[in-house]
This record gives C-alpha cells, sequence and structure tokens, in this order.
C-alpha cells in the first residue's frame, strides 16, 4: 500500500456523476444538486464519468489526491463501480473512506435498505448529519481469476439472465426488472451447479443463486432472507427448479420477503462459497445489477470494509 502524506488528505467531498443514470432529465438534476450543495455549504469536487466502469478510474484518482469522502451520484450501477474503484486502490485502507448517494438511476435498490428516499435534498440533508455504518463487501473471483466487489446483492443463473436482457426494457423503470424476469422464464434453461457451502456439497438443477449484503434488489425486491450488512456473513438464496407459474403466483413475494420460505428455496449464511457450473452452461453472474461475467464463481465476503453514509437512526 502506498500511503499518502497526511498533509494531502482533503475533509472535502468528491462526486462521481454519472450523466446517463436515470434516463433522462439529467442536467435539471445536475443544476439542483449543485444548488442545494451551495446552500447546505458542502465543499466538493466533482468528474463525470465518461462511459460503464470509468468510475473506477475516477475513484483512484480522487483517492490518490486526498479525497476520503465519495458521493456516488446515480443508480446502484455508477454505486457499485465507486465501490470496485475504492477496493482496487491502494492508498489507504478501504475503512478510511466514506460513500455517501446521491440517487437520480433507475432502481436505486442500495438505498432501500437504510430508508434513504429516493429524492436529491433529502439525500443531500443526510450527508450534512454525517452518520455512517461500516459496511460489509463481497467479493466474486470468476474462473479467470479476475475479481469483482459488491455492496448490495450479487448472483448467479436467472438474475444475470434478466439483467443480460434488462438493457432494452429499463427505460420502462422498476416495472422493466418483473417484465424482463417474467418474459425470460419461458425460454431460460436451468443450469447444473455443484455448491460447496460450509463443508457441504449441493448438486442440483438451479434456477439461481443469490448473495446478499444488503436487502432490496430488483427494483425492491427481497430475494434473501435475513441479510444484514455488518454480520461478515453473505445471506445466501438458493432458488431450485423454479418454474413460470411459480414465479407468477409468487410474484407478491418477492416483493414481501415471503418467497424464502417458498418449498424450492434454501437459506443459507456463510462466509464464503463455491459454484461450479457443472455442465459449462455458462450461467451470467451479476453484481449489483451489472453482468460481471459467466461460468463458475467463488463468493466470499470482506467484513466491515467502507464506511457508508446511512439515514440517521432514531432513539
Ligand atoms: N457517461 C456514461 N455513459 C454511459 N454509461 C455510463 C456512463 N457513466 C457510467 N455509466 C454506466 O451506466 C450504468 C448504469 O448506471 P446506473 O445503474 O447508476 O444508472 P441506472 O441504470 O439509471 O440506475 P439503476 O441501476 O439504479 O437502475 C453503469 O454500468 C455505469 O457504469
Amino acid at each position: 500500500m502506498s500511503h499518502l502524506d497526511e498533509s494531502s488528505v482533503t475533509s472535502s467531498y468528491f462526486l462521481i456523476v454519472n450523466p446517463s443514470s436515470g434516463g433522462g432529465h439529467f442536467d435539471k438534476k445536475w443544476m439542483k444538486i449543485q444548488q442545494l450543495l451551495n446552500v447546505y455549504q458542502i465543499d466538493y469536487s466533482f468528474s463525470f464519468s465518461e462511459y460503464s466502469k470509468h468510475e473506477i478510474q475516477l475513484v483512484d484518482n480522487a483517492i490518490k489526491q486526498g479525497f476520503r469522502k465519495i458521493i456516488s451520484v446515480g443508480g446502484d450501477g455508477t454505486l457499485h463501480y465507486v465501490v470496485n474503484g475504492i477496493m482496487q486502490q491502494r492508498y489507504t485502507k478501504t475503512s478510511n473512506i466514506k460513500v455517501g448517494v446521491i440517487p437520480i438511476g433507475t432502481g436505486n435498490d442500495w438505498i432501500k435498505t437504510y430508508t434513504i428516499p429516493n429524492d436529491i435534498e433529502s439525500a443531500i440533508k443526510i450527508i450534512v448529519q454525517d452518520q455512517t455504518i461500516l459496511q460489509d463487501i463481497g467479493m466474486m473471483t470468476l474462473s479467470d481469476n479476475s475479481t469483482y466487489y459488491f455492496n448490495n446483492l450479487a448472483g448467479i443463473g436467472y438474475d444475470g439472465y434478466v439483467v443480460h436482457k434488462l438493457d432494452t426494457l429499463k427505460k420502462l423503470g422498476s416495472i422493466s426488472y418483473i417484465l424482463s424476469g417474467l418474459y425470460g422464464l419461458l425460454f431460460y434453461r436451468k443450469p447444473q451447479f455443484r455448491i460447496h457451502i460450509n463443508e457441504k456439497v449441493i448438486e442440483t438443477t438451479c434456477l439461481m443463486t443469490l448473495f446478499g449484503i444488503c436487502k432490496y434488489s430488483g427494483g425492491g425486491m427481497q430475494m434473501t432472507k435475513n441479510a444484514d450488512p455488518q454480520d461478515g456473513l453473505l445471506d445466501i438464496t438458493l432458488a431450485k427448479d423454479f418454474k413460470f407459474f411459480d414465479l407468477v403466483f409468487n410474484l407478491k413475494k418477492l416483493y414481501t420477503g415471503a418467497i424464502v420460505h417458498h418449498k424450492k428455496v434454501e437459506n443459507y449464511k456463510a462466509t464464503q462459497l463455491e459454484i461450479i457450473d457443472i455442465h459449462t452452461k455458462k450461467p451470467f453472474i451479476e453484481a449489483d445489477g451489472e453482468l460481471i461475467g459467466t461460468g463458475s464463481v467463488k463468493v466470499s465476503i470482506q467484513p466491515k470494509a467502507i464506511h457508508f453514509i446511512i439515514k440517521p437512526v432514531k432513539g
């Protein structure tokens, strides 16, 4: 780790701004954000991301320059790459970094766990209040040894397929997740997984396996049983031989979280697991709603890795 001279560390915020996030009206939103940051006397610098994953490089530069407070202005994808930038940099311990979010994305699922409102001014007020939580971060290693981090939820199988299909439907907003999900289930061929978890080996046909750090994904669905962002454990859901009608008849349960009690669903807590794609069907792998690759994957957790600015808890 190449440590910076402490005198170059600044208390100012650095905003990573995704102008493509949220599908429109960016100029108006950005104008409002700048005005409010001035009203609340927040000292900041910023960069616009110019393409997907550019956030990683922008975060690296900002931390190198001495910034320790990073604000992600965008949706879950922007936050995902901001987190990847923090986890990959080598200038300071990741837990020295504080991350806040100004949500302007389509889904904005990460903020739901912390009841941060999907509203620019409320989010800025929360940043001013400066209450933080030291959150766990998930890590995935693919067959080619590439490494990816996730701050919300990741998965392999059908959810990856849905993310792959989602791009064309995203302009419809959060309903696009469910439309994409239902459409795909008519055609999707479930892979066979060999799963090594907690000294057990499970071999099964599997619609998907999910790894949760936080509670919500897919535009407000709750598909893990008891995700706790600070317990040092992945909250794992195995949706086994789920069929089209299993999903149609249980739509409401996807949103209430009751789906985890379905007889074709198994839940686990673990610090690590490995999923082997037995017949090399190359199932899609997603992290925080971003497609990251295909094939087998090892998943683990980095406990209490990054400080996130969250809504102050009353009491
Ligand atoms: N200038 C850019 N042009 C195109 N894509 C970009 C740009 N900057 C960042 N991206 C990428 O846009 C993708 C989507 O971003 P993000 O998820 O934040 O927005 P969203 O899709 O509107 O919101 P959500 O994921 O919450 O539904 C991410 O992969 C991000 O890296």
